[in-house]
């Protein structure tokens, strides 16, 4: 890797650091056959006033009532469209989850002992998810390999930085962690999040786990089948 050392590695999680199958074929589903009970446990508290509000605001239909709203959600998980709102009831309902031992993160077997060898050359650790924050702790805390919070030095969303094919989101990051954006390095699975990060002055590696539908490059960028060898210990 030419130019300075990076300073902090930016992962995403789905299709980079965890399994895609596991988030469509199990994640997914969880949260939208619970999406109705939510609604209706916690109608009235500030987590239901908030999911309601920006489902009718991101969807422009401010009449919509709690059945509607659950319908719109249901057809954003069907459809996997990243609506903030969406995002945050999954995370919320995902957590219950993981308290209860139903659920657990899906982290691929490579990316602890990575994290752990950033750690031990000082390079800060950030996830950068569609996910919610909230989705991504309880997916690294209660990881198939356990509590993988300690090597993780914070999280980003569609929330607290934005779209992740808009390179401003990017550069939200960069003035949030305070490394230079050329010290930064984003490994992802998508093209598009990508190209932004490099707008944005990042660098960039391409992740593509084996027996991905689409391949095992991701097109126009350098790319890795693992984190094995993505700054190794010198
Ligand atoms: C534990 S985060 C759940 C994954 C998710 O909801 C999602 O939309 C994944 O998006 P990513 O940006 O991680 O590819
Ligand atoms: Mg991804």
């Amino acid at each position: 890797m030419n130019g300075p050392a990076p300073r902090a590695v930016v992962c995403d999680i789905e299709g980079t650091t965890g399994s895609a199958d596991h988030v469509r074929d199990v994640l997914f589903p969880y949260a939208r056959e619970r999406l109705t009970h939510w609604l209706a446990a916690h109608r009235g508290q500030p987590a239901w006033e908030r999911v309601l509000h920006a489902t009718r605001a991101h969807a422009g239909a401010p009449d919509l009532d709690e059945r509607g709203v659950a319908a719109t959600l249901a057809a954003w998980s069907d459809a996997d469209v990243k609506a903030p709102p969406l995002k945050d009831v999954q995370g919320l309902i995902w957590a219950d989850g993981y308290a209860s031992g139903e659920l657990a993160g899906h982290v691929y077997e490579d990316v602890p002992p990575a994290l752990a060898r950033w750690q031990r050359a000082g390079i800060a650790r950030y996830v950068y998810s569609s996910g919610s924050v909230a989705a991504q702790r309880g997916w690294f805390a209660h990881s198939d390999h356990g509590d993988l919070s300690p090597l993780l030095c914070g999280h980003f969303d569609l929330a607290n930085a934005g779209a992740k094919r808009d390179p401003a989101s990017y550069l939200a990051i960069t003035a949030r962690i305070g490394v230079p954006a050329g010290a930064t390095l984003f490994l992802s699975d998508v093209r598009e999040e990508l190209d932004a990060a490099l707008q944005a002055g990042w660098r960039v590696i391409g992740v593509r786990r084996a027996g991905d539908p689409r391949g095992d490059r991701v097109p126009g960028h350098a790319t890795v089948p693992d984190l094995h060898g993505v700054l190794p210990d010198p």
